[in-house]
């Protein structure tokens, strides 16, 4: 992962200690190995280069750059063997290298997981939302916290943009040896299907691992619902100390065993943590928070929708398992000031309101309109929705997609998000197909071009309107073949409705 912190200490480890350590065997000379990296173009001096077979390429085509850039030994698979060698590398040879690839890079770092406490959130939805909120609550209570997640990597102040979710193995543990470096006591991290799948939190010990909810998502990458199933399964086999699952999410259950802490937003009594009262205040929302030996707080949330009160109760509930006290942790959540891009509040004058939100999902596009439709009724206005759907990602879930926003919003203007290789008229016409046969009486217009499609909406927005820009949040560029342009929905929105207003854009 490009610009990811790297520990500034790190003892020399033996190649022969290393492969006591793991499932793999040694061939060439021993040598002393300071870093790790499953990729030739962020070698250091003194690493292991993890030559990985991948989707396109096998790692071990790059091994001679490896080298060149300072690799002193490879690990790879009976494929890459030879290629190491040839470049002069001594090499330990693993089954499936990817799979040890944790391992080795926690032996190689000085285990750093061991010495941090590490929250980890999945879930189809909900686990940025969450992360944040912990971190508020960690904070709260005094630690020194890191974060990461699909937004930003954060040790202390120290923020790096993030490429991935949930990084690397190699990354991941660098990252962590570093936080652990800057007197980072706690982290809590976003671990992705994709992550548990292929091993990316392999060697880490969780004091808790939390669950937000399952739905459909990245069926471009796991074979069926469940294999996804599976993987985010795999937080729960043994790898935290607890384990905190929705209650209301019925798919969960098959997880639940006599020790599982549960939370219930809706307010189900038989979960060990359930919320009742919830009222809106402000931007967000206040409830109270039941928990186990009949705690109740008062807790708080400035994020707008159902969906929060469940992130926020878990985060509540992962956090005093954790050990923090309830009413700090719960202070410490509703200081939270939001969190980037999700049901984000743009700063623009006029009677219109400007959100924007991640929601690139079904579920998440449900969730998202149903807070915004509150607000638009307590407002008097109509809920206006800006859609789009990634390319070269998962086709099946665009229709679901224009479904729920044409089911959700009032007037739904279907355009392009990140249209990566793919033509985006044919990503268009798929939402729009989904959102025209809804049966939903919501007016449907497709227009090419996110900016344009922004200035329509503005246009036909009245006072008391609320318009929601959904799907990239807080990413700041849009992907077109290739290229990263720079596109900030949050700054367009509110540019056209600055403009709108009468002001300049
Ligand atoms: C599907 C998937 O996860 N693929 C991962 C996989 O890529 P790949 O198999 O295609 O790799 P490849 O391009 O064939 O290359 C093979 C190997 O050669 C190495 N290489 C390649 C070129 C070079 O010059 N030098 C070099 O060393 C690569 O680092 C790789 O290890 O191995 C790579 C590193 O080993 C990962 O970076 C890559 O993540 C790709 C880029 C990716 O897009 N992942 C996304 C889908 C992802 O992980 N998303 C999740 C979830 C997000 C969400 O919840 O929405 C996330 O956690 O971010
Ligand atoms: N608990 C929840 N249940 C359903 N939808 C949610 C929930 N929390 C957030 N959302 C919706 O999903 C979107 C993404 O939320 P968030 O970024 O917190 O989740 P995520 O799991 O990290 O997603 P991603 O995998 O895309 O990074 C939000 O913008 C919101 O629309
Ligand atoms: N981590 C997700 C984000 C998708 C966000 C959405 N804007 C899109 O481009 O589909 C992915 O890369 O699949
Ligand atoms: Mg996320």
């Amino acid at each position: 992962m490009p610009g990811v912190p790297r520990p500034e200490t790190v003892a020399p480890l033996r190649l022969t200690r290393l492969a006591t350590l793991l499932p793999a065997e040694l061939s060439g000379a021993d040598a002393e190995v300071t870093g790790i990296t499953h990729s030739s173009r962020e070698v250091l001096p003194g690493d292991l280069y993890a030559a990985l077979a991948g989707a396109n390429r096998h790692g071990a085509e790059f091994v001679a750059g490896a080298a060149e850039a300072g690799a002193v030994a490879v690990l790879t698979d009976a494929a890459g063997r030879e290629a190491a060698l040839a470049a002069g590398l001594p090499v330990l040879v693993a089954e499936d290298p990817r799979a040890v690839l944790g391992a080795a890079a926690a032996a190689i770092y000085g285990d750093p997981s061991a010495r941090l406490m590490m929250i980890g959130i999945t879930g189809t939805a909900g686990k940025t939302s969450t992360a944040y909120l912990v971190e508020s609550g960690l904070r709260a209570a005094g630690l020194t916290t890191g974060l990461i997640g699909t937004v930003e990597t954060r040790l202390g102040d120290l923020v790096v943009k993030s490429v991935r979710t949930t990084p690397e193995a190699t990354d991941l543990q660098a990252i962590l040896a570093a936080a652990a470096e800057r007197d980072v006591t706690a982290v809590v991290m976003e671990v992705s299907s994709h992550a548990l799948a292929i091993g990316r939190v392999n060697g880490l010990r969780f004091a808790v691992g939390g669950y937000t909810n399952f739905g459909l998502d990245h069926l471009d990458f796991h074979s069926d619902v469940d294999d996804y199933f599976a993987a985010k399964a795999k937080l729960f086999d043994g790898r935290c100390r607890f384990e905190v699952l929705n209650y209301d999410e019925p798919a969960l259950r098959p997880l639940f065993k006599p020790a599982t802490i549960s939370y219930s937003a809706a307010g189900d009594t038989a979960a060990t943590w359930w919320a009742s009262s919830v009222r809106p205040s402000a931007f967000g929302q206040r409830f109270v928070a039941h928990g186990p030996g009949g705690i109740t707080v008062e807790a708080g949330v400035s994020l707008p929708g159902r969906h929060n009160v469940a992130n926020a109760l878990l985060a509540l509930a992962s956090l005093v398992a954790a050990g923090i006290d309830p009413a700090v942790a719960a202070r410490g959540i509703a200081a939270c000031p939001g969190v980037p891009g999700r049901l984000e509040q743009v700063d623009a004058p006029g009677d219109v309101l400007g959100v924007v939100d991640y929601a690139h999902k079904t579920d998440a596009i449900v969730a998202a309109l149903a807070a915004l439709r509150e607000l638009a009724n307590a407002r008097g206005g109509r809920v206006i929705c800006l859609i789009g759907a990634g390319g070269d990602r998962d086709k099946g879930k665009r229709p679901q997609m224009g479904a729920a926003a044409a089911r959700g919003a009032d007037l739904v203007l279907v355009t392009d998000d990140n249209p990566r290789t793919e033509d985006p008229a044919v990503i268009r016409a798929a939402v729009r197909a989904g959102a025209e046969g809804a049966g939903s009486s919501a007016k449907i217009i497709e227009v090419a071009g996110r900016r344009a499609a922004i200035d329509e909406a503005v246009r036909l927005a009245g006072a008391g309107d609320v318009i929601a820009l959904l799907g990239k949040g807080h990413e700041s560029g849009q992907e077109v073949n290739g290229v990263m342009l720079p596109f900030d929905d949050r700054i367009e929105l509110a540019g056209a409705l600055l403009a709108a207003a009468g002001g300049h854009s």
